[in-house]
């Protein structure tokens, strides 16, 4: 989503008299340029709130800060679980030690740069002290077996670095010691990999919570006997996957003979994954499927799923399918030792003689349960009705183990297709792409969708993007959404429509139709003024208002609006027409006192106010580095108004930033509680930032040089972004020094300087708009359509421009 940068009207000025005079002479060592611009953002830019004593920052699951905010409309909040991001965290904090190989020390320290911390190599595990807990520490391969099976578990969490590319596999001894395993090629080097493998494995980052809150989630079976196969088309291979499943029964490493081996070695399958998880930002699910269970997985020896399982775990593989017929020692071990890796248990039945109201199915779940996070369970049945019997099943599970793991249950066969449909945790898909399919009558995601729109399921609803007239370029969006509709079997229609401050073309005319199934904002607008003049939103939800989420009631921004069922009854079904302008209030002009039950909008629909950009600037801040670069560091954020500002303060809050200085707004009242904001008042406040040590006193309260600048300035101002960032650099520039750099503007359109390239030479990692627009886009279809399409195909699908 571009972020324009909203017009200023106030003629405050920045600096006070006082101020201007103090600084006729501002310090040298900041340059001319910046003196230029703080003379002539005078005029424009907003005053700035006199410091207050800052609030200790608090953690964004206090649901205290909810509390007190003080909105011009009280709105319902929003019911568990509509929040699809689960916010990072602290994670484990033991004192990370990384093997490394024969001169590959380097890996070091690019794991210490995406965690945030200095890195030191040492000798031995012995040498490793109380002191080194937020160092990373590298040992060589050769001196870290000596010590590594006495380490102290409790403070010491041991990984292996394993480059694949030198042709040798892992050491044996290393691997089966080791808490984790991180296998890498360098050349390409993946660092998203990395990251992606870091705040999995200590626990800073997690998904399944998010995924398990969404109301449907698949995965795809890929079956391919060689990863390799699927890389060209992974992207569109996993359009409407929440995760991928690599079906390690069905690889096939290749022999010198010419032939097979029957099963794939570990350090095969080792490189499998790494090469899958290279490719592909989804969680993804290891299954060694049985032979009795449609796999090729031999069973004589439980032993050797326990080895490939637990490896997984090793390797920071989101999700370990584990099957019930395993015994339960080792079912047990491998819950234990799970980490934070998520155990599905697997259940097939291909007898044929399954009954799902039977004594022994409540038994299989039971048994299943113990040892699980989701409960899978699949049988093949002989018969239609079968179906239901598993919808009673189902819902009876859920009735009367409401505590239990989230249930997955599907029949196979063409006679249980129709149970594929109604699943709605992890079902498993196919695609026309893959060789074979996972499992008899398995569908693909749009197959599903289709399935569920002839039978009035998936209603065909009007999608919009609402945009200002002074946005570019709608068209491209238009082509991008239709692709993905396409894609997934939606029977939905897109459209982009310009929006008008009131009449016809006013946000409120375009949400209040029968056929509204959501929109997003281009650009967001504020809450306040979206209910302030509209009587259809303040009429929603009895007269409470539309629900907001807790992002869009802090950032008071809304970019995204959902629409939700109240209660179980369906929305009409009938196809809906998109009309060229939304539908007139009968008296033209007015629609003051319209009621939602009588125009458009179906009674028992809600609207959920959300924002998704917040999410976009988040996954983009994390996708190279692991949350705990930010956790307590100091921040800079550049931008002409609070709004203009609001979704990244409301991004670094769930990163627990330590302190925000912020240039050129007011501070917004609803962050002011739980932030440490700080705004720069004077050049010398600038000077004084830049300077601080992080080994100054108040170190832990976000004091220290900033680690990373966002700036939501437009092009306009394109030359003194570029020179703030120049000025919060490295100097040295070292590897461990690099920060962070967000640019939330758009400058495809402008030939001004890019910001971007002025903090790509000062030592900073720099991200722009497109990458935000992709992983809002990423959230936005969450939101409206309720479907994964991963970050790598929006970058695909729309074109090098992003729209
Ligand atoms: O467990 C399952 C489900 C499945 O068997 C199916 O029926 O679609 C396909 C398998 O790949 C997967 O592991």
């Amino acid at each position: 989503m571009h972020i324009t940068p909203h017009q200023h009207h106030s003629h405050h000025s920045w600096l006070g008299f006082e101020d201007r005079r103090r600084y006729k002479n501002p310090p040298r060592l900041l340059g001319d340029g910046l003196t230029r611009f703080m003379t002539a953002s005078m005029a424009t830019v907003q005053q700035l709130e006199p410091m207050r004593p800052p609030p200790r920052p608090q953690s964004i699951n206090d649901n205290v800060l909810v509390k007190d905010i003080d909105m011009a409309m009280t709105t319902p909040p929003l019911p568990h679980g509509t929040t699809l991001c689960s916010s990072p965290q602290r994670g484990d904090t033991r004192t990370v030690v990384i093997i490394y190989g024969c001169g590959q020390e380097k890996i070091v320290s690019v794991f210490a740069e995406v965690l945030g911390a200095p890195s030191h190599l040492k000798k031995s595990f012995e040498d490793i002290t109380p002191e080194d807990q937020d160092v990373v520490i590298g040992l060589s391969a050769e001196s870290a077996k000596l010590g590594i099976a006495a380490r102290d578990k409790r403070s010491i969490i041991a990984i292996n670095a394993h480059c694949t590319s030198l042709g040798m596999p892992p050491d044996v001894y290393l691997s089966a010691q080791c808490d984790y395993e991180f296998l890498y090629t360098e050349e390409p080097f993946f660092r998203r990999d990395l990251a992606r493998f870091v705040s999995h494995v200590l626990g800073q980052l997690s998904h399944h919570e998010a995924l398990m809150a969404k109301p449907r989630t698949y995965f795809i079976s890929t079956t391919f006997p060689d990863v390799h196969a699927a890389l060209p088309n992974i992207d569109i291979l996993t359009v409407g996957s929440d995760a991928v499943e690599i079906r390690v029964d069905l690889l096939q490493e290749p022999l010198p003979n010419g032939g097979h081996s029957t099963i794939p070695s570990l350090s095969y399958v080792g490189e499998q994954v790494m090469l899958l998880r290279q490719r592909t930002e989804l969680p993804i699910i290891f299954t060694t499927r049985c032979t009795k269970e449609n796999g090729r997985f031999p069973m004589e020896n439980p032993d050797l799923y326990y080895q490939y399982l637990y490896r997984a775990i090793q390797w920071g593989v989101e999700y370990i399918d584990v099957e019930l017929w395993l015994p339960e020692a080792i079912r047990r071990r491998l819950y234990e030792q799970r980490g934070n890796s998520r155990i599905m248990s697997a259940f097939h039945d291909f007898s044929g003689t399954f009954k799902w109201p039977s004594r022994r199915a409540e038994e299989v779940f039971l048994e299943s349960r113990r040892y699980a996070d989701i409960v899978k369970m699949i049988a093949i049945i002989n018969d239609h009705n079968e179906n239901f019997e598993l919808e009673y099943f189902r819902s009876k599970i859920k009735a009367e183990y409401p505590d239990a793991p989230p249930l997955s249950a599907v029949n196979m066969g063409e006679t249980g297709q129709f149970s594929r449909t109604l699943n709605k945790v992890f079902t498993p898909i196919t695609h026309p792409l893959l060789p074979i399919i996972a499992a008899p009558g398995q569908m693909s995601a749009a197959e599903i969708n289709q399935a569920l729109a002839s039978l009035g399921q998936l209603p065909k609803k009007n999608i919009y993007g609402i945009i200002s007239p002074s946005i570019r370029s709608a068209t491209p969006q238009a082509t991008f959404y239709e692709k993905c509709f396409n894609e997934l079997g939606l029977p939905h229609q897109f459209a982009v429509v310009e929006r008008q401050a009131k009449g016809p073309g006013c946000i409120e005319a375009w949400c209040n139709q029968k056929g509204f199934g959501g929109a997003y904002l281009n650009p967001a607008v504020s809450f306040t003024s979206l209910v302030a003049h509209s009587t259809f939103f303040a009429s929603l939800n009895n007269g409470t208002g539309p629900i907001l989420s807790e992002a869009a009631r802090l950032i008071g921004m809304v970019d995204t609006i959902v629409v939700r069922q109240n209660s179980t009854s369906h929305a009409a079904s009938g196809p809906a027409s998109m009309p060229s302008s939304p539908p007139r209030h009968q008296n033209g002009e007015s629609f003051s006192g319209f009621n939602s039950t009588q125009l458009g909008l179906p009674p028992n629909t809600s609207l959920v106010f959300d924002n998704a950009s917040w999410k976009g600037i988040l996954s983009t801040l994390t996708r190279d580095f692991a949350p705990s670069a930010y956790f307590g560091c100091a921040a800079v954020v550049l931008a002409s108004s609070a709004d203009d500002a609001a979704s990244a303060l409301f991004a670094l809050k769930a990163l627990r930033v330590g302190k925000v200085y912020t240039i050129g707004f007011k501070t917004p009242p609803a962050f002011g509680k739980d932030l440490l904001i700080e705004p720069f008042t004077s050049l010398e406040s600038i000077q004084k930032a830049r300077t601080v040590s992080s080994n100054g006193a108040d170190v832990g309260v976000g004091s220290g040089s900033p680690f990373l600048v966002v700036s939501a300035l437009g092009s306009e101002r394109s030359a003194l972004v570029a020179l703030l960032v120049r000025l919060f650099g490295s100097r040295g520039g070292t590897a461990n020094s690099r920060k962070v750099f967000l640019d939330l503007a758009d400058r495809s359109v402008t030939r001004k300087e890019d910001p971007r390239v002025a903090a790509e030479q000062s030592g900073f990692a720099a991200y722009g708009a497109a990458d935000i627009t992709a992983f809002t886009t990423v959230e936005t279809l969450r939101l409206l359509v309720g479907q994964n399409v991963p970050y790598s195909f929006v970058r695909l699908a729309s074109g090098r421009g992003l729209f």
